[in-house]
C-alpha cells in the first residue's frame, strides 16, 4: 500500500543495518440458536528503503516470506493517519472484490490508533455496511466490564460508525473461558459455511481480510504469551488461557495458524517500552528465544506500523 507522504529523501540506515449506530454485537451463541441475546525476524537480505517526510518505509526483498513492510512514523498521530488510510483502502478493495470486509481487532492501544477512521473523510467514504468485526483475543469478562476488549472497541470506535449490529462478533460472556473459545470457533465455522468468511486454500484455517494486532512489551500478540504452550497450538482456531500473565487471567485467543492465514496482517506498535521486542523481531538481537511477535506472518501482506520510539533500537 502506498505511503501517504510525498517528500522523499535518502535515509542513512546505519542503525538499521542489522536486518534490515447501534453497534450492538452479534452474539455468537445466539447466531446459532436463533435466540436473541441482545448484544446483538526477519533475515533482511537486500532491504529496500526510503525515508519520507514522516514515514520511513522498508520493503523486504523477496524471501520465503511474502510481502513485508516496516513503516516508521515520527509521531503516533502520523501513524494513526496512515493506519486509517491503509484500513480504508483494504475496506474498499475487499468490499469491491467480495462484497464484504472481515476485520479482526485486538485490545489495548490499537483502538485509539484507529481514531481517524471515525473522522472525515473515512467516516463518510467507508462502506461500513460491508464490515464484519471480530476480536483476535478477548478477556472473559462481561461486555460492560472495564477490561472487556469489546467495550474498549465499542466505546472508542464501533459506537461511532454505522457497522451493522449483526456484523459485530463479540464473545458469549455468559460462558467459561473454554466454552467461550469453543463457541467463538463454532461461530467462525458457521460464517465459513455462509461464505462471509473464507478459508485459506493453503492452510484450511479461516482467512480474515485484515488482522489489526497490537504487541505487549514482552513481545506477546493476541493472548499468546512468550513461552506459553498455546503458542504451539496448531489445530484449534480459537483457544483459551486461564493463566494470562497480563491481567485479567482468563481470555480466549485466535491461534497462530489463524493469525498467519490472514490476507493482511498489520502490527501496530508505539512507545519506547516496546523497542526491545521490535529489535528482537526486526533488528540485530542476540537473543535466541523466539517471541510470539516473531511468529507472526501473513498469507498476503504483513505491515509493521511503528512510531519512532518503538523503532528506536533498530
Ligand atoms: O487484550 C489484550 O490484552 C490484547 O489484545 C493484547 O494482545 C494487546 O493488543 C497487547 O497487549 C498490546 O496492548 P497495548 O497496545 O495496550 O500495549
Amino acid at each position: 500500500m502506498a505511503s501517504t507522504s510525498s517528500a522523499s529523501l535518502t535515509f542513512a540506515t546505519t542503525s538499521l543495518r542489522s536486518s534490515v449506530r447501534s453497534t450492538t454485537p452479534f452474539h455468537c451463541a445466539s447466531h446459532r440458536s436463533g435466540s436473541s441475546i441482545g448484544f446483538n525476524r526477519l533475515g533482511f537480505r537486500g532491504v529496500r528503503f526510503h525515508c519520507l517526510k514522516t514515514t520511513t518505509s522498508y520493503s523486504m526483498a523477496a524471501t520465503a516470506e511474502k510481502k513485508k513492510r516496516v513503516e516508521v512514523f515520527d509521531t503516533e498521530e502520523d501513524l494513526a493517519s496512515s493506519l486509517a488510510k491503509y484500513t480504508a483502502d483494504l475496506s474498499d478493495k475487499f468490499g469491491k472484490e467480495r462484497g464484504s470486509f472481515t476485520v479482526v481487532l485486538s485490545g489495548g492501544s490499537l483502538i485509539k490508533s484507529l481514531r481517524k477512521l471515525v473522522e472525515p473523510p473515512y467516516i463518510d467514504s467507508i462502506e461500513w455496511g460491508k464490515w464484519h468485526v471480530f476480536w483476535v483475543d478477548e478477556r472473559v469478562v462481561p461486555k460492560d466490564h472495564v477490561d472487556s476488549n469489546y467495550k474498549l472497541a465499542y466505546d472508542g470506535f464501533l459506537s461511532k460508525v454505522p457497522i451493522l449490529p449483526g456484523h459485530v462478533y463479540a464473545i458469549n460472556d455468559a460462558l467459561s473461558a473454554e466454552g467461550a473459545a469453543e463457541d467463538y470457533e463454532t461461530c467462525l465455522k458457521h460464517l465459513v459455511k455462509s461464505n462471509i468468511l473464507v478459508t485459506s486454500s493453503a492452510t484450511g484455517f479461516p482467512k480474515f481480510d485484515l488482522m489489526l494486532l497490537g504487541m505487549g512489551p514482552d513481545g506477546h500478540v493476541a493472548s499468546l504469551f512468550p513461552g506459553h504452550p498455546l503458542c504451539k497450538e496448531n489445530e484449534k482456531w480459537v483457544t483459551f488461557i486461564k493463566d494470562s500473565p497480563k491481567p485479567p487471567p482468563e481470555r480466549i485467543t485466535f491461534t497462530f495458524p489463524v493469525i498467519n492465514s490472514a490476507a493482511y496482517n498489520a502490527l501496530v506498535i508505539c512507545g519506547t517500552g516496546k523497542a526491545g521486542p521490535v529489535q528482537a523481531a526486526l533488528g540485530n538481537s542476540q537473543n535466541s528465544d523466539v517471541l510470539p511477535v516473531q511468529m507472526v506472518s501473513a498469507e498476503g501482506e504483513f505491515t509493521w506500523f511503528l512510531d519512532k520510539e518503538a523503532a528506536s533500537k533498530l
